[in-house]
């Protein structure tokens, strides 16, 4: 099968000279689960930020679909983040004083060419969070807001999610309700899954493992 998106021998290097991600080629499959894992500093949120989108490699290119990413016009590479990428970070990155309804609808008012795949209800329900859709998220604990930030990267059923240590400092529960929802979205879609994690569950049902050592990306183990 064709990768959605590969890159082929992006880098890194900040001003300070320091080259945190080494020259890296990938590839990622549709209704594929890559997972990363590495020590603090070793690179990985760097390298998830170049694969979604979010920073421009000091060389080398991504593809997605076959298209140059960072060649493309502000406007479309927006289109293709709103639309085809969903993304979930440690931090959550919610707006506080927005319902959860509101926060897992974000992508859709931000984007105007975003549309709606999945039903928001529905995907509460499956997260555990749907009697919280008019609670402000200022309100939630820590797992509730990830699994609201799980909606709010899934609502658009994008191709792609890249997912930042998603279950990193969250309870035993929060943790199981979002690797159940993410393997489930990726059997029954075929969501294509870019994860940071050091959780065993999403190491165990990833297709790819890498791990990132001082900015270097080795393949761990691959299954079919
Ligand atoms: N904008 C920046 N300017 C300069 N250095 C940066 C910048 N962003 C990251 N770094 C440095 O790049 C290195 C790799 O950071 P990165 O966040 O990619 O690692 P990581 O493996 O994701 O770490 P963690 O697991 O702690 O999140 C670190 O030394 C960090 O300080």
């Amino acid at each position: 099968m064709s990768a959605i998106l590969r890159t082929s021998e992006i880098s890194k290097t900040f001003l300070n000279n320091q080259t945190v991600v080494k020259p890296t080629s990938i590839e990622i499959k549709k209704g594929k689960i890559y997972v990363i894992e590495g020590k603090s500093g070793s690179g990985k949120s760097t390298l998830l930020s170049m694969l979604g989108g979010l920073e421009q490699p000091t060389q080398g290119k991504v593809y997605f679909n076959n298209r140059s990413f960072y060649e493309l016009s502000d406007q479309e590479q927006a289109q293709i983040r709103g639309c085809s990428f969903g993304f979930v970070f440690q931090s959550f990155n919610l707006l506080p004083e927005l319902s959860v309804k509101e926060n897992i609808e974000l992508p859709l008012i931000f984007n105007e060419n975003t549309q709606q795949k999945l039903n928001v209800k529905e995907l509460a329900e499956r997260l555990y969070i749907d009697s919280l859709l008019h609670k402000k998220t200022s309100l939630l604990s820590g797992g509730e807001q990830q699994r609201v930030a799980i909606a709010r990267a899934l609502i658009t059923l994008p191709d792609i999610v890249f997912a930042d240590e998603p279950t990193g400092n969250l309870d035993h529960y929060s943790t199981k309700v979002i690797v159940k929802l993410l393997t489930e979205l990726n059997a029954e879609y075929g969501i294509s899954l870019v994860i940071v994690t050091h959780e065993k569950n999403l190491i165990y049902t990833s297709h790819t493992l890498y791990t990132m050592k001082n900015g270097e990306l080795r393949m761990e183990n691959e299954s079919a």
